[in-house]
């Protein structure tokens, strides 16, 4: 992270491997790679098999009955609770930043988007050398043949089925049908792991642990008939998956042990139920994964452990990607370990109709049984600054309950259909910018732009939804499109594959002036996001801990025009015993963000805290606070130099100065 030069030039590396055109080899198995990403649209279609006959008509089952979590390493435990069924629970003590467990994904798809950016065994990302694409399916990328050949035991499967999906897509496809990515001619994310779940289970075969701990998931077959939307759903992916799995019938599926359409919707439901994002290491979610040992962990909106892929360099591409379960709170002998299935910045509303939609449950956790009441904490993702400016909050007003008063003074807000209105059109706003962020990038921006001011002067708590969201992705925007004024490239930070997909003309120049002012509106709002970040989730949480890192990057990048130091010459870098802390400078308030050495010196204060932060959010240990933390690591080293070479100046300079009588 520290080299911006080296990372400049993975993406121009990136970017030629996008154009390298592509050279089809004769299909050999565990070899057939190629380079590139050709297009697919060239593939032919025919009628698809005939599922019609698959629809939901289900009789009643209750949930799974078992409670082996035979796979759970020791000093965990399962435990059947009455509203959540089963749990995994501590046999220890545990601190922050202590792994509770590390395993390797059996199933796991990289989504169909990022299939050439990321090898689809190891889950690494193209970083100096492009990615070779399997020469038969055509669609799936590996680092080199010892990926390939690692994960030809599923994909040998894949790549046919992948082709046929193909050849039997229907003509209008290209619009996306049932379980189809829109725009191409494969199967959803949800689709190709399904496949790959089931080829698993035919190779560790029915009896095998691993093969019964995926029976005995959840599911929530028995309630699907009430929701028509998911009832819809599932039966969307019921067919989808048969016909991805070459069948003709829900006879064909015996061989993957489905001998009836309940078998079939079962499976879909455990999928909807148990499956997890993948993410990069800057969480970034890059893919879909299902493992019978992570299902077993209960949610919280307020959790004491995280999931995460933590990614360090370090470790050798021909290991297999890891998911890893880390401590976020201190956990007490016997207590349940929770991990968050949503984005928990999001307020209770939004949390609770996320989890209901996906996993079928209303949350009880401590966060969303807290009280809204008058006297009552207010929630730092729901509040609103006091009208009278007494220094306490008040609960953001809704259409059910629109009084709300200061918690501290009692002051009543008056204007409450003020703050309705700005909280309804932010979140428009964060919608749209949301979808506009690839395609628009400039549209989103100004979206970005627009309505932060307006929520603020609203008296939204920078922490409040959807204040929170627009500057998270505001930041993400303006580290996306900071151009340098030197050269015609984008800096990467957190999310390098994010920023491959906004729009930037690689040959637009910018002023000195304009780049200059872009880093610092970037650096405020990285700022505004790390302090509200900080209201609503522990120390060391890896969202908190990324975010730091990012301010601490964009604060160490150099400067393009030191604007602050040549308006005033006495503060140029070429005479810093100016820089003594009795300097009329320090007699205003400073700017921020400050410039030159005080700049450099806070990125290092800001990168050293990150780095604390993401040793417990990605685990301390082999782990090295993930990929991100070894980068900041890296990036520390680096300042540290920088800062001796401005130290040594100021010594020298302070060497050559007159003495004065200090007393
Ligand atoms: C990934 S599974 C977790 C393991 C599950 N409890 C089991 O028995 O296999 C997700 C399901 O667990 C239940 N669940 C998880 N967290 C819950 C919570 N906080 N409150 C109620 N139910 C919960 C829901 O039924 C949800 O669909």
């Amino acid at each position: 992270m520290t080299s911006f030069a080296k990372l400049k030039s993975n993406r121009a590396q990136r970017d030629v491997n996008r154009s390298v055109v592509q050279t089809n080899k004769p299909h050999e198995a565990a070899t057939n790679l190629d380079h590139g990403g050709g297009s697919t649209d060239e593939l032919s279609s025919v009628a698809s098999p005939d599922t019609s006959q698959i629809s939901l008509d289900l009789p009643q089952q209750s949930h799974s009955e078992s409670s082996r979590g035979a796979l759970l390493p020791f000093g965990l435990d399962v435990r059947i609770g009455e509203l959540q069924g089963r749990g995994v629970w501590s046999c220890d003590p545990r601190r922050t930043g202590q792994l509770i467990l590390s395993e390797v994904q059996m199933v796991a798809c990289i989504s169909t988007r990022y299939l050439p950016t990321y090898c689809s065994a190891c889950f690494l990302e193209t970083e100096d050398k492009p990615l070779k694409r399997c020469t038969s399916c055509k669609l799936v990328y590996y680092c080199n043949s010892e990926c390939q050949t690692r994960d030809w035991v599923l994909h040998k499967r894949e790549c046919s089925a992948l082709q046929n999906w193909a050849a039997n897509a229907p003509q209008d496809s290209s619009n996306g049908g049932e379980g189809e990515e829109p725009g191409t001619v494969v199967p959803s994310d949800a689709i190709r792991t399904l496949g790959r779940v089931l080829w698993r289970r035919q190779k560790k075969g029915r009896e095998s642990t691993w093969a019964k701990e995926m029976d005995a998931l959840q599911s929530h077959r028995a309630s699907l008939s009430a929701d028509q939307h998911s009832s819809e759903l599932h039966t969307h992916m019921a067919h989808a998956l048969v016909r991805y799995l070459g069948a003709e019938s829900i006879k064909d599926l015996a061989a993957y042990a489905i001998d009836s359409i309940t078998a079939l919707v079962d499976l879909v439901s455990q999928f909807t139920t148990n499956a997890f994002a993948v993410t990069d290491p800057s969480l970034t979610p890059i893919g879909v994964s299902l493992s019978p040992t992570i299902a077993i962990f209960n949610h919280s909106c307020d959790p004491n452990a995280v999931l995460v892929f933590p990614r360090a360099q370090h470790r050798s591409p021909k290991e297999e990607p890891m998911v890893e379960v880390v401590v976020i709170r201190d956990i007490a002998v016997d207590e349940e370990i929770f991990i968050s299935y949503i984005d928990s910045t999001l307020p209770r509303d939004q949390r609770q109709e996320a989890l209901k939609a996906t996993y079928n449950f209303t949350c009880n956790c401590p966060l969303c049984s807290k009280p809204r009441e008058r006297d009552s904490y207010v929630d730092p993702r729901e509040g609103l600054y006091c009208p009278k400016k007494c220094g306490g909050v008040c609960w953001l007003p809704t259409e059910e309950n629109p009084l709300t008063c200061c918690t501290k003074c009692g002051a009543v807000v008056k204007d409450t259909d003020a703050v309705l209105d700005a909280v309804r059109i932010g979140q428009e706003a964060l919608d749209k910018a949301t979808r506009l962020q690839f395609s628009d990038t400039p549209k989103a921006t100004q979206l970005t732009t627009n309505l932060i001011p307006i929520l603020m002067s609203a008296g939204l708590l920078p922490s409040s939804h959807p204040l929170l969201a627009l500057s998270r992705l505001h930041t993400t925007l303006l580290i996306a499109n900071y151009r340098s004024p030197f050269e015609s490239t984008t800096i990467e930070l957190n999310s390098p594959q994010i920023q491959e997909q906004h729009q930037v003309s690689p040959d637009a120049k910018v002023s000195s002036e304009e780049a200059q002012e872009h880093l610092d509106e970037a650096i405020r709002s990285a700022t505004r996001t790390c302090n509200a970040l900080n209201q609503i989730l522990p120390y060391g949480h890896p969202i908190r801990g990324l975010a730091v890192a990012e301010l601490g990057k964009l604060l160490s990048v150099d400067e393009p025009s030191p604007k602050h130091l040549a308006e005033d010459d006495t503060l140029s870098p070429s005479s810093p015993h100016l820089l003594s802390p009795t300097s009329q400078q320090f007699a205003k308030a400073p700017p921020y963000p400050p410039s030159g050495p005080q700049r450099l010196k806070l990125a290092y204060d800001t990168l050293v805290r990150a780095r604390g932060e993401l040793m417990i959010g990605f685990g301390a240990g082999k782990n090295e606070g993930g990929k991100v933390g070894m980068e900041v690591r890296k990036s520390l080293v680096d300042i540290e130099k920088e800062l001796g070479v401005w130290k040594e100046g100021i010594r020298n300079a302070a060497a050559d100065l007159p003495k004065v009588n200090m007393r």
